[in-house]
């Protein structure tokens, strides 16, 4: 998928105040969520609310710049399961269908994850 297209989704879902809302919903599904709660442990609010939006932004191709720590660096200390990369992503997914986006383009924002699975999975 090329850039473009990434953009579009960004545009196509409201832009940031409405990735926002996304955040919302997906941060009570994950801390909500007993297999993945744990993984958050110790981490602070502003952090964990930083994920989502990044998490987020980065499923939607915004053109943000990202100056954080590279996807294994920022998650290999968690032990990451296969199992809770695919329930994060299937959260995102009910958030995004929750949100109004259509299940042509969900599919593609997790498919736009997927690649970033063998730099954050490490257990
Ligand atoms: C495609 C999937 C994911 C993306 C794009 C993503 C993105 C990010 C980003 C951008 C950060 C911040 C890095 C930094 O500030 O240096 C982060 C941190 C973190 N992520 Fe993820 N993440 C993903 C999947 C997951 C999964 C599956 C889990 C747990 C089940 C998880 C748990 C965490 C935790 C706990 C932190 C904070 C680590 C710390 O500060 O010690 N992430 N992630």
């Amino acid at each position: 998928m090329t850039d473009t297209t990434q953009q579009s989704l960004f545009g196509q879902l409201g832009g940031e105040d409405a990735v926002a809302a996304v955040v919302d919903i997906f941060y009570d599904k994950v801390l909500g969520d007993p297999d993945l709660k744990p993984y958050f442990a110790g981490v602070d609010l502003d952090r964990l609310k930083q994920h989502q939006r990044r998490f987020i932004g980065q499923a939607l191709g915004s053109t943000r710049p990202y100056s954080g720590r590279s996807m294994r660096k920022a998650h290999e200390h968690l032990a990451i399961t296969d199992a809770a990369f695919g329930r994060v992503v299937e959260h995102l997914a009910a958030s995004l269908g929750e949100a109004g986006v259509d299940e042509e383009t969900i599919g593609i924002v997790a498919e736009t994850l997927l690649p970033l699975k063998q730099d954050i999975v490490t257990a």
